[in-house]
């Protein structure tokens, strides 16, 4: 995250305006989609990540230690907080439920670049598992990309559980496992087959997880490939929900902008279903990240199916086609003469009432 209080050069704060526009933006935007803002606290206790099952790496947290000797740990991530927060209170509603957050999340390294913090504007939506809210969800991730006059954007879909299917066919010691999940998500073709004939694994299942990498680009075409590498009935039936999806998404009319990527990794645990990441041309890293994680709730004593994603805001910004696909024009400007200062005060109030912005008088 940039920090832009100390520098108040014009260009900073001119920057610093236009991210604050941003905000707003997507607050407006995830409103309007019926979502409400939610907050959750900044430390929390180092358990309510390191007892759950399926949540973050322990070595991404950053702890620190209350003056009772209590380990806590700044926010690492927000949904786990606001699945916590619903599942507490699941009881007293019916439907959906969703919300969105503005927040801080900190990790010890996001992306590998040794950055800290970085702000994520997200939305979680709780209560429903289907094909028609996977699609809803993606199609406002789509929308905030539109928002910010993106026109080449992908969003990459796949699956969180697809190729662990194949994986578990094979035994691997737990590192070798680990190992060969990075150079799938790295897309190290070459490396995949002399790992797993390290360990005399059976050369149709090598043949098949090395064809995961090529599992990416156009939904049709990945659904065709992808055949030859189902080993079971669930493979099959996660495959066709992700197709499900897509047909939905080209009835928003958004289906040129979607990707399967069946080699994709989320290094979030908590995923269960189909998780996408957003990449804008030009922008080296995923501007926004999530999926479906319906065990999550579970672990806070509620079955609550859920699907939410989380935007980069900062790389947002570095994707937005130009400060001004962002900032707010200046709407009216009052120009009056002194005699009339009565008038354009009542002018300006007027315009500011209806929502417009009158900087003068
Ligand atoms: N919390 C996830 C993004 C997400 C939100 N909802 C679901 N997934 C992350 O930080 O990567």
């Amino acid at each position: 995250m940039e920090i832009f209080s100390f520098d108040q050069t014009e260009a900073n704060q001119q920057k610093f305006q236009v991210r604050e526009h941003l905000l707003d933006n997507l607050k407006k935007r995830f409103s309007l989609h019926g979502y409400q803002q939610i907050r959750t606290s900044t430390f929390e206790p180092y358990e309510l990540y390191s007892n759950q099952i399926g949540t973050i790496p322990q070595a991404s947290m950053i702890k620190v230690i209350d003056p009772s000797g209590k380990v806590l740990v700044l926010r690492p991530d927000a949904t786990i907080p606001v699945t916590k927060e619903v599942a507490g209170k699941y009881d007293s509603f019916t439907g959906h439920i969703r919300y969105f957050y503005v927040l801080d999340v900190f990790r010890q390294s996001f992306y590998g670049n040794g950055g800290k913090e970085r702000t994520q504007a997200g939305v979680e939506c709780f209560g429903e598992k289907s094909a028609a809210i996977d699609a809803e969800v993606i199609a406002l991730a789509i929308q905030t990309l539109q928002d910010i006059g993106a026109t080449h954007f992908k969003i990459e879909i796949g699956h969180a559980n697809f190729f662990k299917q194949l994986l578990a066919e094979i035994a691997l010691p737990e590192e070798a496992m680990e190992q060969l999940k990075a150079t799938i998500q790295a897309k190290n073709i070459a490396d995949i087959g002399p790992l797993l004939e390290s360990f005399a694994v059976d050369p149709s299942l090598v043949e098949k997880v090395s064809q995961i990498p090529f599992l990416y680009g156009h939904p049709k075409e990945v659904m065709e490939r992808a055949q030859n590498v189902l080993v079971n009935e669930k493979m099959r039936a996660e495959l066709n929900s992700l197709w499900d999806v897509y047909e939905m998404l080209c009835t928003y009319g958004v289906g040129e902008h979607i990707v399967f990527d069946l080699g994709l990794i989320n290094h979030m645990n908590y995923y269960s279903d189909i998780i996408f990441q957003g990449f804008v041309e030009q922008v080296a890293r995923p501007v926004l990240m999530g999926g479906r994680y319906d065990r999550l709730a579970e672990q806070f004593g509620e079955a609550i199916p859920a699907i939410g994603f989380a935007s980069d805001v900062d790389a947002l910004l570095a994707a937005a086609a130009n400060d001004r696909a962002i900032a707010r024009p200046a709407d009216i400007t009052v120009v009056y003469e002194t005699s009339k200062l009565t008038q354009a005060l009542a002018l300006t109030s007027r315009l500011r009432d209806e929502g417009g912005i009158a900087p003068l008088p």
